[in-house]
């Protein structure tokens, strides 16, 4: 019988390279100064480019790649990845998908993510040789259609509220879920997609919060010794 996975989605999330409208902004070249990089070639940050941020649409919920750091790091630190039942993937508000080999041991420290990522956008793959992490451009809708999932489920604060105990044994109830959460700080999804909305608590939580309840109440469904 083959082995049901789950596959997690972070989506929409607020990483993506410096766009062009802000390269000359002071706060963007002193920073990419500092770094010895091209201001195009640096991952936006709200911790560091908050004046520039401020000139961007959606200015105040850009730039969090903590976001996406915290949630890889508790996604492939898991016993869920361990056992080999978990796929992970960052869909980006660029439309821009990362695709992450379980086998990733990514860096601890954020500054080493934030250089990696750099790499990633300019590259397209790193390590160039092995390739565990691969970005390709493709919308949220584009991925899922790929992993062909039997269910979608989209986590969200006003969902149908479940605890994360009943959750976890729905999901087990198929061969290969997927679970959307979104890796942004404020606001709504902006990619639309169908699936069953699902609340965890009655109160919106971080993201990196949702994907650990996620993944545990899975896990405790379908890893069995
Ligand atoms: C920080 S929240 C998004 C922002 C949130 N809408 C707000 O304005 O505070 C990040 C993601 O975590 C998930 N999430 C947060 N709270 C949730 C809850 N109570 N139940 C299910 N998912 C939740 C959703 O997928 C959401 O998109």
């Amino acid at each position: 019988m083959e082995k049901k996975i789950l596959h997690l989605v972070i989506a929409d999330s607020e990483l993506e390279t410096v766009p062009e409208s802000i390269i000359d902004h002071p706060a963007i070249v002193n920073y990419a100064k500092r770094r010895k990089k091209k201001p195009e070639r640096i991952i936006l940050d709200s911790t560091y480019h908050h004046s520039a941020l401020r000139q961007l649409e959606d200015g105040e919920r850009r730039g969090r790649p903590d976001i996406v750091h915290i949630c890889l790091l508790n996604a492939l630190d898991s016993i869920l990845n361990k056992e080999d039942r978990l796929r992970v993937y960052v869909h980006t508000r660029n439309d821009y998908v990362i695709y992450v080999d379980p086998s990733t041991r990514l860096p601890r420290n954020y500054n080493r993510f934030i250089g990696l990522m750099e790499s990633l956008f300019e590259k397209g793959a790193v390590p160039e040789d092995l390739k565990l992490l691969k970005l390709e451009k493709k919308s949220l809708n584009e991925l899922i259609s790929e992993i062909n999932p039997d269910a979608v489920f989209i986590m969200h604060e006003n969902g149908e509220f479940m605890i994360p105990k009943h959750f976890g044994k729905l999901l087990s109830k198929f061969k290969k879920p997927v679970v959307v959460v979104g890796g942004f700080p404020h606001g709504d999804f902006k990619s639309k997609i169908d699936g069953v909305k699902i609340s965890l608590y009655r109160e919106p939580l971080m993201a990196w919060t949702i994907v650990n309840e996620v993944i545990v109440s899975y896990e405790w469904e379908v890893i069995k010794k």
